[in-house]
């Protein structure tokens, strides 16, 4: 009878905490989020609507019906409605700024410079930080790296990490960056010479960017830079696979193969990188000009600092510059070859600089500095073919501009490559490669000083920007010097976002030696 009784109670207890449980779910992923579109809609932002728990997520994924990628005869620059072609339908019937959903979370979508400007300026940008819904699903990625950290955390890292990029730390970088790409060069020139000139620059470019990175970032030999690498790219491609459904609650247990194989690798590269970390830190007399090197005198000399960071976060911040290192700049880099190949008229005014400034010695901090038509070539390329596609905000506390408010937990989603593909900000010459609008401004006389953001703004701006254009115009030199690039017929024009903007079927060229002495 006691054990009937018993049992009876069980059903009871458990049928309760199943109610209270879905009750809990209904109002955290269903209704929660009508109260909040509702709040937003009050405020004036229109958008597509959604459709909990899922939002706006089915048609976003929706296969549009235009081909995935364009002849030769057909490339176009005009790549918007190409790469986010949800945003590009959504605009048209809702402006630059609206509500867009993913999953349960509210997602503000701006490409708008001044909105943007409005709302995150001044004592405002202390209010944003990076989305939860984000940091949780990257977290194998950057872990606590300066990316992803918030408030005090992130006033810090910056504050430790801003001066490792400085100019004078950065040229001591060179030296590593011409062998990495001379050795590629070398490959290449064995390549053509034995007939095979047509290469796809992306992969190779991507393997010394990844090359490069190791070295200047954390000094390790090829052999443990390449698992880092491999390693790296493969956890890319898991979090990519099981990342379809970011804010819908509970859809990690859909992939959760992919998952829990990014977080496999993710600690398998922590366990490679602290290893580094650690005979570093037992070295004495070191002498390495390294980031990580760098970072590590900061941590140690600086009496001022509040804490120090500790062997984690020194892990977070190698795996940051690692991936937001190597790829970003290798993307540039190659949509930078696509381009000139595409306009050799181009290539030449480029050679000739380079010849001018250099006279084929080897290169220096100054020639690079004075390499300002490409500085002008990269600009023009990171407008088009921005490596990094859009930049993340969450409000952390409600944001009032006049009588316009956004609640707390909005997440903003700002367009670059919209902004940067506007004809109201750039005129009707917007989809021409024209790298001459950047020789007299800095934002490419773009109608608005937030329209150009390939590097982010404010106080969150990269970091990586100098080292960057150094390894650019490093490579990019050495390149032209030995090589003229034409558009081979393997090529189609298929720009995706993959995290980053890249090409779908990598970049084939056709190679040409040049004689040396040009
Ligand atoms: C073409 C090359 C690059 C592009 C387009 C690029 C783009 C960006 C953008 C858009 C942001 C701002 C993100 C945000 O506000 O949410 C950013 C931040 C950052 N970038 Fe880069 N980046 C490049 C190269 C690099 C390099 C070479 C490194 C380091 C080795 C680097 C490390 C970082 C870091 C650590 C941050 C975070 C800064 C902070 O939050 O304080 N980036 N980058």
């Amino acid at each position: 009878m006691e054990f009937l009784l018993f049992v009876h109670a069980l059903r009871l207890g458990m049928g309760s905490f199943l109610l209270l449980f879905i009750s809990a779910a209904i109002f955290i992923f269903w209704l929660s989020p009508i109260a909040a579109w509702q709040r937003l809609k009050r405020n004036g932002f229109g958008g597509p609507a959604p459709l909990f728990p899922l939002g706006n997520i089915m048609e976003m994924s929706k296969k549009e019906k235009r081909g995935s990628s364009l002849g030769l005869s057909s490339i176009t620059h005009d790549i918007h409605s190409f790469v986010f072609p949800y945003f590009a339908r959504w605009r048209k019937t809702y402006g630059k700024v609206f509500i867009y959903w993913l999953g349960t979370e509210p997602f503000m979508y701006i490409a708008d410079p001044e909105f943007l400007k409005q709302v995150t300026s001044g004592i405002l940008s202390k209010k944003w930080g990076k989305p939860n819904v984000f940091k949780h699903d990257r977290k194998p990625m950057f872990g606590n790296g300066l990316v992803m950290v918030d408030g005090n955390d992130w006033a810090l890292h910056r504050h430790i990490i801003a001066p490792a990029f400085s100019m004078t730390n950065l040229n001591a970088m060179i030296s590593t960056m011409v062998e990495s790409t001379t050795k590629m060069l070398d490959e290449w020139s064995k390549r053509v010479s034995l007939g095979h000139n047509e290469i796809d620059v992306e992969k190779d470019i991507g393997k010394n960017g990844a090359e490069i990175i190791a070295k200047t970032s954390f000094g390790i030999n090829e052999q443990t830079g390449k698992k880092v690498f491999e390693k790296l790219q493969a956890m890319q491609i898991m979090l990519f696979k099981s990342n379809r459904l970011v804010g819908v609650p509970f859809s990690k247990l859909l992939y959760a193969k992919q998952t829990y194989a990014a977080w496999k690798l993710g600690k398998e590269i922590d366990q490679l990188l602290l290893a580094v970390i650690d005979s570093r830190k037992e070295t004495t007399c070191n002498n390495q000009h390294d980031l990580l090197s760098l970072l590590l005198a900061g941590n140690q000399d600086n009496a001022q600092l509040e804490r120090k960071l500790t062997s984690r976060e020194l892990v977070d911040e190698c795996k940051t510059f690692f991936f937001g290192g190597h790829e970003t700049t290798a993307l540039a880099l190659s949509w930078t070859l696509l381009m000139l190949a595409l306009y050799p008229e181009w290539q030449k005014t480029l050679r000739e600089e380079i010849m001018e400034v250099s006279g084929g010695a080897p290169l220096d901090s100054h020639m690079l500095s004075k390499l300002t038509k490409m500085g002008w070539v990269l600009n023009e390329v990171l407008r088009l073919y921005s490596p990094a596609p859009n930049v993340q905000r969450q409000a952390k506390e409600d944001v009032q501009v006049g009588d316009l408010v956004i609640s707390k937990g909005t997440n903003v989603w700002i367009d670059v490559v919209g902004m940067h593909h506007d004809p109201d900000l750039w005129g009707d010459d917007v989809y021409e490669f024209k790298p001459e609008r950047f020789k007299d401004s800095s934002y490419g006389g773009c109608k608005h000083r937030m329209g150009f953001l390939p590097f982010g703004f404010g106080g969150r701006i990269c970091v990586g920007r100098n080292l960057t254009a150094m390894e650019y115009k490093i490579v990019l030199s050495l390149i032209l010097r030995k090589f003229s690039v034409s558009i081979s017929p393997a090529y189609s024009h298929s720009p995706r976002i993959m995290l980053s903007l890249r090409p779908s079927h990598g970049v084939h060229l056709i190679l040409h030696a040049l004689e040396e002495s040009s």
